[in-house]
């Protein structure tokens, strides 16, 4: 492999299902080594049928699938060892215990971090002794975490590693992934919290009814879309350059714009000379959140 090749590299790929149902359309992107990419969707946009085929579980119905310069599905043997996949189910044997299911599937790896090790990073130390049926449903999410660390990837395919997560839990995941992608670790990750993508991801696509409708940096996508000025004035506000909208709810007026910066002078400006007060003034960007609202509904339209 020469180091120009990327992590993953997916080329016009397509699932079809039996029945004829289109789940995957022409879809591309490439996850360069070192990365955070997450794959982005509405329920049902194919995100998990595409993850599945990077993860080489079944083969394409068009298309073509690079890992670390192999094909996944065909060089299984090949590619296997230097990944790590969670599943959005793990399915473990229910009565072995986190600590044994841990040393089970050890057990398939050439060279495994200590079953401790992991469990202690994924916070589950304390529960290693407990039967996979008593652990909480965010437990088992850890665990499934802790299984993918086991085998030291140099890939990380991560399929909503934090559904069911309490808040503390899933920002120590997120701690958890930071520290991994500093060792070098490349992560592709779908998942439903558009504020764990913003957190951590360099790059990504969102998905729509199976095909990729945006993709870029994190902050490419938010530029996109206008950002917002909401503040509370006893007057009318003249229009501000570079307005997109402007909404009034009471006395609160919001100001949509392209270009922030420009329109937050002009109303600061003018509010020091006319001497307003401008109550509860908030100037933001817009979320990764709302980009991917305004983008999901473009694509139904
Ligand atoms: N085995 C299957 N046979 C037929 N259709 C399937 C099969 N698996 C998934 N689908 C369909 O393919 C589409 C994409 O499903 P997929 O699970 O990939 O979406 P997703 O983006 O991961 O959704 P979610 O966010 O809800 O997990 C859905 O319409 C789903 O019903």
């Amino acid at each position: 492999m020469t180091n120009t090749e990327a992590a993953v590299e997916v080329n016009g790929l397509g699932r079809t299902y039996a029945g004829g149902f289109e789940a995957v359309r022409d879809v591309s992107f490439r996850v360069e080594r070192g990365e955070m990419f997450a794959l982005l969707g509405t329920n049902g946009a194919g995100k998990t049928s595409t993850m599945e085929l990077v993860e080489g579980l079944s083969a394409p119905s068009a298309g073509s699938v690079r890992v670390l310069g192999h094909n996944p599905f065909t060089e299984r043997a090949k590619v296997r060892p230097k990944v790590g996949v969670m599943l959005q189910e793990g399915g473990f044997p229910q009565d072995l215990t986190a600590a044994e299911t841990a040393r089970m599937w050890a057990g398939t790896l050439s060279r495994p971090r200590p079953h401790g090790e992991v469990l202690e990073l994924v916070g589950l130390d304390h529960r290693a002794n407990t039967r996979v049926k008593q652990l909480s449903g965010g437990e088992r999410r850890r665990l499934d975490l802790a299984l993918a660390l086991l085998g030291r990837p140099d890939v990380l395919f991560l399929d909503e590693p934090t559904t069911g997560l309490d808040p503390e839990s899933r920002r120590n995941t997120w701690e958890l992934i930071r520290g991994l992608l500093l060792d070098g670790v490349t992560v592709l990750l779908t998942t439903h919290y558009l504020e764990e993508a913003q957190e951590l991801a360099d790059r990504l696509a969102i998905m729509h009814r199976g095909r990729i409708v945006t993709t870029g940096s994190v902050s490419d996508v938010i530029a996109a879309h206008p950002a917002r000025i909401s503040f509370s004035a006893d007057r009318e506000v003249p229009a501000l350059p570079g307005t997109r909208a402007v909404q009034r709810q009471g006395v609160r007026t919001t100001v949509h714009t392209g270009a922030l910066q420009e329109t937050l002078t002009a109303l600061l400006v003018w509010a020091q000379q006319q001497d307003v007060v401008l109550h509860g003034l908030d100037a933001r960007e817009a979320s990764l959140e709302e980009a991917f609202l305004a983008i999901a509904q473009e694509a139904v339209a």
